[in-house]
């Protein structure tokens, strides 16, 4: 065989080694991704089910979508950093392609390619993957899960005000509570009538809210040149830093006149979240635009109210992305929900459940030539909807009783001789330490 890598040095013959050995790979997942062993599984499937349960208090349908999308769906001109880290490449049929970095672009396509045959509204939710693809040196994960929900085909704001109780419904079961988190809600529309009223162009909007998005992340001046860089007057750059620090509607009207439809919009929201009974949940921000380049109106994230943690999650009204794709416009919002800042907030405010492996019986032959016995007493409980560890091979009774406690099994089911013989078999309640003699076909 071929020498270097897997082959041992030492002049002692050693077992044969297989040819082509490999060097020992490295087993931890590639980088910025995570395995979900057993411990992590169970927490991820909690938090899936909850959003799973919401969605389905809400009446909205599950829908799924490739991970591999064209990567023509996510070019967009506006700066995004979405745009910047697209986790994109040439397929083998020298396609441009890319693993999805958020999962909006593939409702609208798909929404699209069904068309009329449609009925409005959608209300549609996925739980997806999305990737991106970001030099480690900032050391950040590439992958996570996102929930969405969104509702296309509703022009109102009974959408938004819709999702926004979809969400905290979430919050409320898992025990997170208003003095926990909050929403910041503003409009698109605020930045739209300020750009109007300079009568700068439509295409500007999506890169100034890209901008403005970073407000917090980088300096003002630097935010300040980057509005002049893409083309805002100087006087239109300061009265829109102006708008963004207005603490409250009342103001907003007093600055923006009570006639635009922001004004409308956000005033409906606010009494509509009275009557959902979430009103201590949101608060109006002006400086919330979000760093998606497509919302149009209504926006909104999701915030701790310690301050430590980034947005937990965030959405809004898109109501112009369809003709991005060449399809009709239909009015749509919704929002995006990332498996990673919620479980962060749980650890923060000590509410991680507790999941433990949830197993009914454990199996086990006392004997090898009781084996095929055992394996019948654990079908017939599984074919009654029972869970059954089967223990598949001779163990002494210590090891059986060890594993019964690590998988936390209910009750202990030996198959021995004298038992057998009789048709019985011998259970012990694990919590109880209570043992009995049953009848096979009185085991349920
Ligand atoms: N868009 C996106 C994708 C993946 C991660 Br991790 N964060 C954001």
């Amino acid at each position: 065989g071929s020498g270097g890598g897997g082959y041992r040095s030492s002049a002692l013959a050693g077992p044969p080694v297989l040819e082509n050995s490999v060097q020992k790979i490295d087993v931890n997942p590639p980088k910025g991704t995570r395995d979900f062993p057993p411990e992590e599984m169970r927490l991820r499937n909690w938090l899936f089910h909850n959003f799973r349960e919401v969605s389905r208090l809400s009446g909205f349908e599950e829908v799924d979508y490739p991970v591999l999308e064209s990567e023509a769906l996510f070019i967009r001109k506006a700066g995004e950093e979405i745009r910047d880290q697209l986790y994109c490449f040439e397929d083998r049929g020298n396609r441009r392609v890319a693993l999805r970095p958020e999962l909006t672009p593939s409702l609208a396509r798909l929404v699209i390619q069904k068309g009329k045959s449609l009925s409005l509204p959608l209300k549609w939710f996925a739980i997806g993957q999305c990737w991106r693809y970001e030099r480690m040196t900032r050391g950040r994960r590439r992958e996570h899960y996102q929930w969405n929900m969104d509702i296309i085909g509703v022009p109102e704001v009974t959408a938004e005000a819709e999702l926004i109780s979809s969400i905290v419904t979430f919050f409320k079961k898992i025990g997170i509570s208003a003095s926990d988190v909050g929403f910041k809600v503003n409009s698109r529309k605020v930045l739209q009538e300020i750009l109007m009223s300079y009568s700068i162009s439509e295409n500007l909007f999506a890169k100034v809210c890209v901008i403005i998005d970073k407000i917090e992340k980088i300096p003002i001046d630097e935010i300040k040149k980057e509005l002049k860089s893409v083309g805002m007057p100087q006087e239109a750059v300061n009265e829109l830093l102006e708008v963004l620090s207005i603490k409250s509607l009342s103001e907003l009207e007093e600055i923006l006149g009570g006639a635009g439809e922001a004004i409308a919009e956000l005033k409906q929201l606010f009494s509509l979240a009275e009557k959902f009974g979430y009103s201590e949940w949101i608060q109006f921000d002006a400086s919330v635009v979000r760093g998606l380049a497509y919302y149009t109106g209504i926006v909104f994230e999701g915030f701790d109210r310690a301050g430590k943690l980034r947005a937990i999650c965030g959405g809004g009204r898109y109501d112009r992305l369809l003709s991005t794709f060449g399809g009709d416009d239909l009015p749509a919002c919704g929002f995006g929900f990332g498996d990673a800042v919620i479980i962060e907030l749980l650890k923060e405010k000590g509410i991680l459940p507790e999941l433990v492996p949830q197993i009914e019986n454990i199996v086990c032959a006392l004997d090898h030539d009781l084996q095929g016995a055992a394996a019948t007493v654990a079908t017939m409980l599984r074919e009654k909807g029972q869970s059954v560890d089967l223990v598949l091979e001779s163990k002494p009774l210590k090891w059986v009783f060890k594993r019964a406690a690590r998988i936390n099994a209910q009750r202990l089911i030996l198959v021995g001789n004298t038992e057998w013989k009789k048709g019985m078999v011998s259970v012990k309640i694990l919590s109880s330490g209570e043992q009995s003699e049953i009848k096979l076909d009185e085991l349920e």
